[in-house]
């Protein structure tokens, strides 16, 4: 039976690698993928993972319809064996409902990665809908840490390390910017809540008030 499975989890855990590694274990036994993305940081048409590999790919618009591309494209005479779909939290609902009708009526595997929520904690509209109707949800594996070394379940959207909370809900970014630029910052969800990304620990440390008091 073929399945539509959303792998979820933070930034930076390892979702675009996983994608990259189903892709090339696929291919390297003859299997071809359609692979879609959408806003990925190594620019349009690129599935990119931050170990340095990248992949084309076909880059999703606004309204395209991703079951009728691909009738589309098998009609063509043309071969898609599985599909990947990278970036999927920035998919519209109809598109993930498009990709279930791919494994229903096509009969294609759909593997779908993204984070869950937002920079405020608040389901992406394509995540909420695979939430919805995905036959699995995978959580990967390999855990990003909060500074305090807790499992990271949240992504903080920071402005100079300090955690935002206002702003569009799409800022096509990275973990470890520099200073004054906008980035974003994985955390658990003790410190999302508190606002407290690694800089903010890191000057209530060194601030006077917490510093012990001389007895002399
Ligand atoms: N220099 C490095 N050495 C080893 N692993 C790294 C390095 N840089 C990044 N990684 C791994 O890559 C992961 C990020 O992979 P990526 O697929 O880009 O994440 P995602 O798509 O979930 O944002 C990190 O969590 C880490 O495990
Ligand atoms: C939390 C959050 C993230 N984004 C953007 C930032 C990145 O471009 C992607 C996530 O990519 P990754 O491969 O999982 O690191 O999403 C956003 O637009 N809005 C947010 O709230």
């Amino acid at each position: 039976m073929s399945e539509l499975v959303f792998f979820s989890g933070t930034m930076d855990c390892g979702k675009s690698t996983l994608a990259l590694q189903i892709e090339h274990n696929r291919s390297a036994r003859g299997l071809i993928g359609m692979i879609f993305t959408r806003n990925d940081r190594a620019g349009q048409g690129k599935l990119s993972s931050r170990l340095g590999l990248v992949t084309d790919a076909v880059e999703v618009e606004d309204d395209q319809d991703l079951y009728a591309y691909l009738v589309e494209h098998l009609s063509q005479g043309r071969r898609a064996d599985y599909v990947i779909a990278d970036e999927a939290q920035f998919l519209g609902p109809g598109q993930i409902d498009q990709l279930a009708r791919v494994v229903d009526d096509l009969g294609l595997d759909v593997y779908a990665f993204g984070i869950t929520t937002d920079f405020r904690s608040k389901l992406f509209p394509g995540s909420q809908r695979l939430v919805e109707l995905a036959d699995r949800i995978e959580v990967l594996q390999v855990e990003a840490l909060c500074w305090c070394g807790a499992r990271a379940t949240h992504n903080a959207r920071t402005i100079g390390g300090e955690m935002v909370v206002e702003g569009a809900q799409v800022v096509v970014g990275d973990v470890n910017q520099s200073a004054g630029e906008v980035g974003y910052e994985v955390l658990c969800r003790r410190h999302h809540r508190r606002r407290m990304t690694a800089a903010a620990a890191r000057a209530a440390a060194l601030s006077p008030d917490v510093l012990p008091v001389s007895t002399t």
